[in-house]
């Protein structure tokens, strides 16, 4: 590849960035091409230790968030700014990844100005653009600007097969999320003030948009039950900044014993959290692709989920967001340790750990070709 290639990775939120970093540093060590990156600003606060962690900088860094702002009007600034950057940068290739509106929008620039568009972590449905919401219309919208996919598993192959994508621009190479949570240290647990160390806790994550209202409130008036019904077990949840799930859980769940609310952790620490937990709740995407490489049991409040892998394979419950379901879910957990035991061994059927490199080479020729 000629040094002057350019490759742009737009993104904006933590997953993003957690979930682009091993292609970037894929790409620099094995092909010494240093990708530009440029961060929306969509996250602000929870990526500033991530590039730390990460040991990245980002080239250009928007800032784009303003208080209250809705994701129309992040879309709409975002429309207005990136075209500089990518005239600027005069990429070769445009990567963005999943489902953001960065993403998204990133992604819609970049072909408006005919820039060729390749998308990590592609292919993924649920077909319905209620849940998850926005993501499913963002993720569909991305499908169809760009020109390479690179997709987790088969299963999302298959759905862009099924919508029309050329074979050739298709490759399955696992989630790089996997890549990352291989190669994590062992840190030490977070110290929560007033828990006691040893006793068993399920972790819970939650900020799905389609689950703001009644699910939400359901599924938190469940937690509470199972919190006050089983003193043995600890709830930890670390809360979203997102203050409309936020400010909902706090009235919802604060002042209990054995209810833990804690601020967003590091990377290196919330990997630490999840593999320390006896299982984990959540709505999170991400999450239910690492904590099967953890040996961790996930039950996902969510009525739909775009990994039917991991339901499949035994490692991922999908529980919904009614009482009955969930705590029918909890019960088996606590009650039933073959149920357990063989939610904790299923395989991760979400990548093997070396997606970054396959991505990262393909990134390489793709560019090359582009190159003029
Ligand atoms: C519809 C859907 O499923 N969409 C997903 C959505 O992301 P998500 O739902 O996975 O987002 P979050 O749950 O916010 O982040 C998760 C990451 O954050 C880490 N974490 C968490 C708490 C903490 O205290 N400290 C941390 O470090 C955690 O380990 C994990 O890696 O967008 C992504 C980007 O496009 C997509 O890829 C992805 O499909």
């Amino acid at each position: 590849m000629s040094n002057d290639s350019q490759i742009l990775f737009c993104f904006g939120s933590r997953p993003e960035l957690i979930k682009l970093a091993p292609v970037y540093h894929n790409l620099k060590s094995h092909f010494n091409i240093t990708p530009r990156l440029c961060d929306t600003g969509q996250q602000k606060d929870l990526l500033a230790d991530l590039y730390q962690e990460l040991d990245i900088t980002a080239d250009i860094r928007l800032s784009v968030m303003k208080s209250g702002q809705s994701l129309d009007q992040l879309i709409a600034t975002l429309t207005a700014q990136l075209p500089e950057v990518i005239k600027r940068l005069h990429p070769d290739l445009v990567v963005v990844q999943g489902d953001t509106a960065s993403a998204f929008t990133a992604a819609m620039v970049a072909g408006g100005q005919n820039v060729a568009v390749a998308h990590v972590e592609a292919g993924l449905r649920t077909y319905d653009i209620t849940s998850p919401f926005p993501e499913e219309i963002y993720r569909q919208g991305i499908s169809k600007i760009a020109a390479w996919h690179f997709c987790p598993t088969e299963q999302a192959r298959l759905n862009l097969l099924k919508e029309g994508h050329p074979e050739n621009r298709i490759f399955v190479t696992g989630n790089t999320v996997i890549d990352m949570i291989l190669r994590q240290k062992n840190t030490s647990l977070p110290i929560l003030a007033g828990r006691d160390g040893k006793r068993p806790y399920f972790l819970i994550t939650l900020h799905r948009r389609e689950s703001q209202g009644e699910p939400l409130r359901n599924t938190l008036a469940t937690l509470m039950e199972f919190a006050i019904t089983n003193p043995a077990y600890d709830l930890v949840m670390p809360l979203h900044p997102n203050p409309a799930t936020s400010t909902v859980v706090q009235e919802m769940l604060g002042r209990h014993d054995n209810i833990f609310l804690i601020d967003p952790l590091p990377y290196p620490k919330f990997v630490a959290l999840m593999s320390g937990a006896f299982a984990i709740i959540t709505d999170s995407g991400g999450i239910q692709e690492e904590a099967p490489s953890l040996n961790v049991p996930v039950i996902v409040v969510r009525t739909k989920t775009e990994r039917p892998e991991g339901v499949e394979n035994g490692c991922l419950r999908l529980a919904g967001t009614e009482r009955a379901t969930i705590l029918q879910e909890l019960d088996l957990l606590i009650h039933d340790k073959a149920h357990y035991k063989s939610m904790q061994t299923a395989e991760n059927p979400f990548g093997d750990g070396h997606a970054a490199e396959k991505i990262a080479h393909h990134l390489k020729d793709i560019a090359e070709s582009y190159h003029t």
